[in-house]
């Protein structure tokens, strides 16, 4: 156990429409627009640092990976060592790396499923304020960007590294019907594992769901529900593809709606998370996925 990682950081993504994305991030999803190394880039602002999702010009749209931030080079060097120890391939960045990500110290990592991790310290900090012209202000912090649902088909092996490696504490488990996600059907039980690594309930989500984009969401929590329905609003008015309706989960009791992003995962767009202490949590096993809503409407799946 090594309970190195405090938070989601960032994201990099590959696109193929950079506009579209710019539109999206600041009509939308109302963030701003930074500045940054790549002058190709969209650098997509929810706080202080010059950039929460990076999205850079390739040939296809995926998450090129996530970024985890850790409290500093200590805890980073600690990390590294016990990756090398439990067998994980450890790649140090290079300073034309650390440079385009602005951070001091960085190192890489594929967990079992083939996700690419980035875990990262010394990020810098813009001295211009991130003022959305809607009004919206993101929880971040201490709590990180958000979470994110990666596609992890072996449990075993993602639960082992997550948990045991990373130190990832297991907040909430819940039992996924096959047929829903266009999988077979089959014996094995189905399991979404939600993680946290600070207060956020869960920083990361795994689940054997297809996704091509290899992402299935990026959750996203704003300071007041007006965010929320303003943000729905938005969607309306820029004709950006909402795939639920409003709802209110069962395990970390966000009130959000998924919206599809040009990159064809998702985000979820939420509001009122339950922040958890690790002395006193109790993981559960969640049976309905919302205590209302979140209809989706592309029948089954997401
Ligand atoms: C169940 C749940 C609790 C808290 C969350 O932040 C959260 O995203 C979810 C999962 C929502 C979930 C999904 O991400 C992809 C498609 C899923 C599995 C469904 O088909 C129902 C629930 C959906
Ligand atoms: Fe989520």
């Amino acid at each position: 156990m090594s309970n190195l990682v405090r938070s989601l950081g960032y994201l990099r993504v590959e696109a193929t429409d950079l506009p579209a994305w710019r539109d999206f991030g600041v009509k939308v999803l109302g963030m701003t627009e930074g500045r940054g190394p790549d002058p190709h880039a969209v650098y997509l602002r929810m706080d202080e640092l010059p950039a929460r999702i990076v999205v850079v010009p390739g040939e296809r749209d995926r998450l090129a990976a996530s970024g985890w931030e850790l409290a500093g080079p200590a805890a980073l060097d600690r990390l590294a060592a016990v990756l090398d120890e439990a067998g994980i391939a450890v790649k140090p960045a290079g300073a034309d790396e650390l440079a385009d990500r602005r951070v001091s110290h960085l190192i890489s990592a594929d967990d079992p499923a083939g996700n690419r991790l980035e875990f990262f310290c010394g990020a810098a900090l813009d001295s211009r304020p991130s003022l959305s012209s809607y009004g919206t202000r993101f929880v971040t912090g201490g709590q990180g960007m958000g979470h994110v649902v990666l596609p992890a088909r072996d449990d075993a092996a993602s639960m082992r590294f997550w948990s045991e490696v990373l130190g990832f504490r297991l907040r909430d488990s819940m039992r996924l019907v096959p047929e829903h996600l266009g999988l077979p059907a089959s014996d094995e039980p189905l399991w979404m594992r939600f993680l946290g690594c600070g207060p956020r309930h869960h920083s990361v989500a795994l689940a054997p769901i297809p996704a091509p984009s290899g992402l299935v969401h990026l959750m996203i929590e704003t300071e007041t529900l007006d965010d929320v329905g303003r943000a729905i609003d938005r969607c309306a008015r820029n004709k950006a593809p909402m795939i639920s309706t409003l709802g209110r989960h069962a395990n970390d009791e966000m009130v959000s709606f998924y919206v599809r992003t040009p990159s064809g995962f998702d985000i979820e767009y939420g509001y009122g998370g339950l922040t958890v202490d690790d002395d006193t949590w109790v993981a559960r096993q969640t049976t309905a996925h919302s205590i209302w809503g979140h209809r989706f409407f592309s029948g089954g799946g997401h």
